[in-house]
């Protein structure tokens, strides 16, 4: 039997980040993938894939924007199996990186196969071979959660696992969930001309933002899909056309729609159970693995990273995740997780920021002791000159400027708000980004005049206006 330092079971972000650290650090490493490829979710159907289709969605809509600005006319449609190969071509263009080969040259022992464990140190893989591991991290990510909807499964449907596949643009699209998935997907199908309905079972989208973010992302999205708030799915079938005839009840009322398509994006299962966790007892709470801070399971030498764990489901937040594991399963070292300065981000257009608390989560944490600044989009040269000018950027702080979170929704905020990650998770105070000189015009420049707000608060509203005309008085 083959005994390894360490067993990954999972080639996804996670999985991946743990394989190749703990491999180029000298340990033996054994990294079992059921799937053909790595690169797990993120790759195949996740992050790559939808950001591929955003960008292309987003040309498209620039170029009939263009058009409606400048007064001349777009000939055709845009063509959907472009989008689709621009897709795959990413996806095998980031293959590359994340190919068996070169986890191979890095000196992981690449399995096939499914891994269960048998107990605490062996793994079976596809009910044949077994391993056995120092260690084992457990890194299998999560798979699209279907709902009990009557006829869902006999009608096709799609997820995020076969959006990509799609040949034609669906003329009317059905959403079912309007989380990150399946909003950031609604917007994109729109732009390629489908005619897109969003069913969202809550009283609102984007429910996790701060409440100035909220009203403005929902305006925006508004203008390109409907969405169907406090609107449950109750059945689907298919009529003699094909079509998918749905009935939706929202507000007590219901009400029949026709598709050609949906997209079921409500929410995640964990891919838990083919593990057998049973086996050797590590403690799963609402079909999550549950970790401490330092990513142990109850059975200490078995950790659990990435969307299994359910703490951060996001491909940056497994990536750090797997990064503490390497150094306390590689080296011993008791290093904690801490998501405090873990941002993410939703990509649709504009895109909406979260780092950190919110103005809701500082109310309840600190009472009135805090302070908000706030500087909108149409406030900033670029963003005017550019004609994308809505959006907000809104940053809180404790009373003497140490960054508590900072929220943003604007075109491209995911780029010119990383300086502000980056003086939080550095411990340095909002005022301190006044002093850092941005080039005129950027975007960036919102930062700044955010960050100029709290010396402006501090000069004209504090104690020091009163010292320093005495002072100016005095010097002259
Ligand atoms: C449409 C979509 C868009 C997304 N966009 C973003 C984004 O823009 N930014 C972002 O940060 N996050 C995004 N995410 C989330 C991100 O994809 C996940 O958080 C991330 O992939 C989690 O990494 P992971 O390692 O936990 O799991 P994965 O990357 O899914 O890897 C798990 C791997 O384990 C394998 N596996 C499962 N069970 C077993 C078993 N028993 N034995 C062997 N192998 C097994 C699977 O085949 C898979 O390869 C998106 C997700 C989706 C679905
Ligand atoms: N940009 C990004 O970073 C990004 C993009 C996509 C996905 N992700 C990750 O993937 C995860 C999953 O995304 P998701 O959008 O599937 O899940 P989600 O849990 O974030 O959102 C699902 C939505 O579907 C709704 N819903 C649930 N059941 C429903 C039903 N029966 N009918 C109608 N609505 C229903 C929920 O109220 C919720 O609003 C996210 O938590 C995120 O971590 C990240």
């Amino acid at each position: 039997m083959k005994t390894y330092d360490l067993i990954v079971i999972g080639g996804g972000a996670g999985g991946l980040t743990v394989a190749s650290g703990a491999a180029s650090l000298g340990a033996t490493v054994a990294l079992i993938e059921k799937n053909s490829e790595l690169g797990g979710d993120c790759l195949h159907y996740g992050c790559v894939p939808s950001k591929a289709f955003i960008a292309a969605a987003k040309e498209v809509h620039q170029a009939q924007r263009a058009a409606e600005q400048f007064g001349f006319e777009l000939n055709g449609k845009p063509d959907f199996s472009t989008a689709m190969k621009r897709v795959k071509d990413a996806i095998a263009h980031i293959q590359v990186h994340d190919s068996k080969e070169r986890f191979t040259k890095l000196g992981v022992s690449i399995y096939h196969g499914e891994g269960t464990f048998k107990d605490k140190h062996h793994v079976v893989i596809n009910n044949r071979e077994i391993i056995k591991g120092k260690k084992i991290v457990i890194a299998t990510g999560s798979r699209p959660n279907v709902p009990p909807i009557e006829g869902l499964k006999e009608v096709k449907f799609l997820t995020n696992e076969s959006i990509f596949d799609l040949k034609n643009k669906p003329d009317r699209l059905l959403v079912i969930g309007g989380g990150p998935i399946g909003l950031e997907m609604a917007q994109s199908f729109a732009r390629f001309g489908s005619e897109v309905t969003v069913a969202e079972a809550g009283p609102t989208i984007f429910g996790r933002e701060d409440e100035d973010m909220i009203p403005i992302i929902k305006k925006e999205l508004e203008k390109e899909i409907s969405i169907l708030y406090n609107a449950m799915t109750k059945k689907v079938e298919a009529n003699a056309k094909g079509e998918k005839v749905v009935t939706i009840k929202q507000n007590n009322e219901l009400k029949t729609y026709t598709f050609d398509e949906i997209i079921v994006s409500a929410g995640r299962k964990n891919n838990i159970e083919k593990l057998g966790l049973e086996n050797i007892g590590v403690d799963v709470d609402k079909g999550a693995i549950v970790v401490n801070d330092y990513l142990q399971t109850s059975i200490s030498n078995i950790y659990a990273i990435g969307d299994i764990n359910g703490n951060f489901p996001f491909t940056h937040a497994a990536g750090m995740e797997g990064k503490v594991v390497v150094r306390n399963a590689v080296f011993g070292i008791k290093g904690k997780v801490n998501y405090d300065h873990t941002p993410w981000v939703t990509y649709t257009d504009p895109e909406v920021y979260h780092l950190g608390l919110t103005e809701q989560d500082a109310k309840d944490k600190y009472g009135e002791e805090f302070r908000t600044y706030k500087v909108a989009m149409n406030d900033v040269d670029r963003f005017i000159a550019d004609r994308n000018n809505v959006g907000l950027l809104k940053v809180i702080t404790k009373k003497n400027g140490h960054i508590l979170g900072a929220h943003a929704v604007g075109k491209n905020a995911s780029d010119w708000m990383q300086e502000i990650v980056m003086a939080k998770t550095n411990g340095l105070k909002i005022g301190s980004i006044s002093n850092v000189i941005h080039p005129y015009p950027t975007h960036a420049a919102i930062v700044q005049q955010t960050a100029d707000l709290y010396w402006r608060e501090k000069l004209f509203n504090g104690s020091i206006p009163t010292i320093t005309k005495k002072y100016i008085k005095w010097f002259r």
